[in-house]
């Protein structure tokens, strides 16, 4: 990226001058014990300024700081004290609550759907209706988030999707039928549509710049975490069939309610405000958000941009023309789009799905032992977002997220190999048993395990001798559990596990199930920091105050879209390319992605909101070609008005 020095320093003399006269007071004072680390933070100071005259900073000259590693820590001290109240975490906190129930309400259903399947004898169409409704209504209430974030403000869009959650669960915990139980999906899909898009919008607009990318991205850990508790959720529930569905899906009414309250008392955003020309308000929160610390130039700083915009873009015509019709816009809008289209298109909902029957694979046998192992998975997924939370204001958006996707790509890869090593030692069918009258026999045409496996109306019922598979047949599934099958051998799970039969639904028997689990567990790892996280947190920054919320409407609405077409499409698929053939297609996808984010994805680590714009100005996707100026860029942290220059390798990019 080319970024020029000069524009990233903010020397503010002034207010330097006045630090130093004051440090100089206490110096002479004998009673003011000056710590050691002051002392070294006046001496840098001086040398500092001396440097500034004598022609400032340049690419190298980092060598005034010396060795003066207090220096560094004092400045940082000074930082953390003047700068980041606590209220900004208390803020960023009660709006991720919106994440730990996208996070929930999305991963519990499975569980709850293994008992509701069986109370309401659900055929798969309603299944089906029950997981993609929620997600489908998401799809919708995210693209209209966008005008309601607009006109109503970032708070009242929370509270919005909370009152919504909360009513969806109350919905879902007293429901008596199918029909009732799909409209509270419907309407906790709705909230988690709204959720998030507004959340990493609000998260963005009320933090400091340096602690934007770790707070924004914290919701994508809430998000990651609501999962995992939703997966010990379901394996804590899983004991209770009768009602357990109840308690799973009516839980998320909690942290729903907390939101809602706490949101009650906190503020709107103070960018929303200004917008709206509502500026005392504004100035009051922005100066309560901060703290101690002077408010003039972020608040001067957000309303020229405001007026400037105005200016430049007009404030006719509806705000997505406005943005298709502006260059810096329509670019920012094609990276928002295609980082969240690549984030869905590299599976990870799928593979999220699918790690059980993986887990399964590699001889999992116990159902229940493979609902807790999935939530190892889930567990893997969340402990890996708080390494990008840790990662994202070190290496910086760019990086992790091309990193991520890159290693993404080899764990999909191996994952393809997996599965084609298994086909291709796929047992063979040795028995084909007669079906009694009146009963399906489509499965018995199959003559090896994998063929068996990819219908989903059948599965694969054998013995095993030694590591042999042994007396092997296909034959159709029980409709309502999945665990045995509708007739022959196989039919009563208790029985058949006392004969030592195996009855594998999904998947087959492979001597090839740790290549699969191998990629399972690198795919997590490499996702959940960065692909995870990244596009939600990219998208909350490269907007301009005016096409913020519009922006973010459309971005998350991709990530919906791509959510439901690619889980809906899995099975068909698998059935069509097999399970090598899908994870290939995905890894393509992943590679795909690594050429849109490496060409287009500017680094906007550091940036005021307002500076980011600016980054768009360049001709869509050229960031690659400028990725060899990234070495230069210089980093400075102010204390107390003024800028420090930290040594080169240090990561932190404190304004
Ligand atoms: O960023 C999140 C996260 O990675 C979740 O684990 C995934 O389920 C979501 O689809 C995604 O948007």
């Amino acid at each position: 990226m080319n970024r020029k020095t000069s524009e990233n320093v903010e020397y503010t003399l002034r207010s330097l001058s006045s630090l130093m006269g004051e440090r100089r007071r206490k110096q002479q004072d004998p009673d003011s014990a000056i710590a050691s680390g002051e002392q070294s933070l006046i001496a840098a100071t001086e040398s500092f300024c001396s440097l500034q005259g004598s022609g400032g900073p340049g690419p190298g000259s980092n060598t005034y700081l010396g060795d003066s590693g207090d220096l560094e820590r004092a400045a940082r001290r000074q930082f953390q004290q003047n700068e980041t109240p606590s209220f900004v975490y208390v803020l960023s906190v009660f709006s991720a609550l919106g994440g730990f129930l996208f996070g929930y309400d999305t991963g519990v259903v499975s569980g709850a759907m293994l008992l509701l399947k069986r109370q309401l004898s659900l055929d798969m169409l309603w299944q089906e209706l029950l997981v993609s409704g929620t997600v489908g209504a998401a799809a919708v209430s995210a693209l209209a988030g966008g005008a309601l974030n607009g006109v109503f403000g970032r708070r009242a869009a929370i509270l919005l999707a909370s009152a919504l959650f909360t009513a969806g669960s109350v919905v879902l915990s007293v429901a008596q039928n199918k029909e009732t139980l799909l409209s509270g999906r419907v309407v906790v899909g709705l909230g988690i549509g709204i959720a998030s898009m507004t959340v990493p919008v609000y998260i963005a607009e009320v933090s400091p710049p340096n602690l934007r990318g770790r707070l924004v991205t914290v919701n994508t850990l809430f998000i990651t975490g609501g999962q995992f508790f939703a997966s010990v959720v379901d394996g804590v529930f899983s004991y209770l069939p009768k009602d357990g569905w109840r308690y799973m899906l009516g839980l998320s009414a909690i942290p729903a309610i907390i939101q809602f309250l706490g949101f009650l008392f906190l503020p709107e955003s103070p960018r929303w405000l200004i917008q709206k020309g509502q500026t005392q308000k504004a100035r009051r929160i922005l100066s309560q958000i901060r703290g101690n610390q002077t408010i003039d130039e972020e608040y001067d700083s957000i309303k020229n941009n405001i007026e400037e915009e105005e200016k430049e873009v007009g404030s006719a015509g509806p705000v997505i023309s406005r943005m298709l019709t502006y260059p810096p816009t329509r670019r920012a809008l094609i990276v928002g789009c295609g980082l969240q289209m690549f984030q869905q298109l590299s599976g990870i909902n799928t593979i999220m799905y699918y790690s059980a029957t993986i887990l399964q694979m590699s001889g999992v046998e116990d159902d229940r032992l493979a609902i807790w192992l999935a939530s190892v998975t889930a567990f893997t997924n969340f402990i890996f977002t708080l390494i990008g939370v840790w990662l994202v204001e070190k290496v910086g958006r760019r990086k992790l997220t091309l990193g991520s996707l890159a290693g993404t790509s080899v764990a999909l890869i191996i994952l393809a190999l997996g599965f084609l090593l298994s086909a291709q030692v796929s047992p063979q069918i040795s028995l084909k048993p007669t079906a009694p009258s009146n009963q399906n026999s489509s499965c018995t045409k199959y003559s090896s395990c994998d063929g068996c496996m990819l219908d989903p109306g059948c599965g694969f019922c054998y013995k095993m001798n030694k590591s042999d598979v042994v007396d092997s047949s296909c034959v159709p599934v029980n409709k309502a559990s999945a665990n045995e099958a509708a007739w022959g051998r196989c039919t009563n799970e208790t029985k058949f596990k006392a004969e030592e039969l195996f009855w594998a639904y999904n998947f087959c028997p492979t001597p090839y199930a740790w290549t699969a689990l191998l990629g399972l567990i690198l795919y997590l790892v490499f996702f959940a920091p960065g692909m995870g996280p990244m596009p939600w947190t990219v998208n909350s920054e490269i907007y301009p105050l005016w096409a913020r919320s519009t922006g973010n409407a459309c971005s998350s609405g991709i990530n919906w879209i791509f959510n439901v077409l690619v889980s809906l499409t899995f099975l068909h698929t698998a059935e069509y390319l097999t399970y090598y053939g899908a994870f290939f297609l995905y890894a393509g996808f992943a590679g795909l992605g690594l050429i849109f984010i490496y060409g287009c994805l500017p680094e906007t680590k550091g940036r005021k909101l307002e500076e980011i714009e600016s980054l768009f100005e360049n001709k869509l996707c050229t960031c690659g070609t400028l990725d060899s100026d990234e070495g230069r860029y210089i980093e400075y942290i102010r204390v107390k008005g003024s800028n420090y220059h930290l040594s080169d390798n240090d990561a932190s990019d404190v304004e």
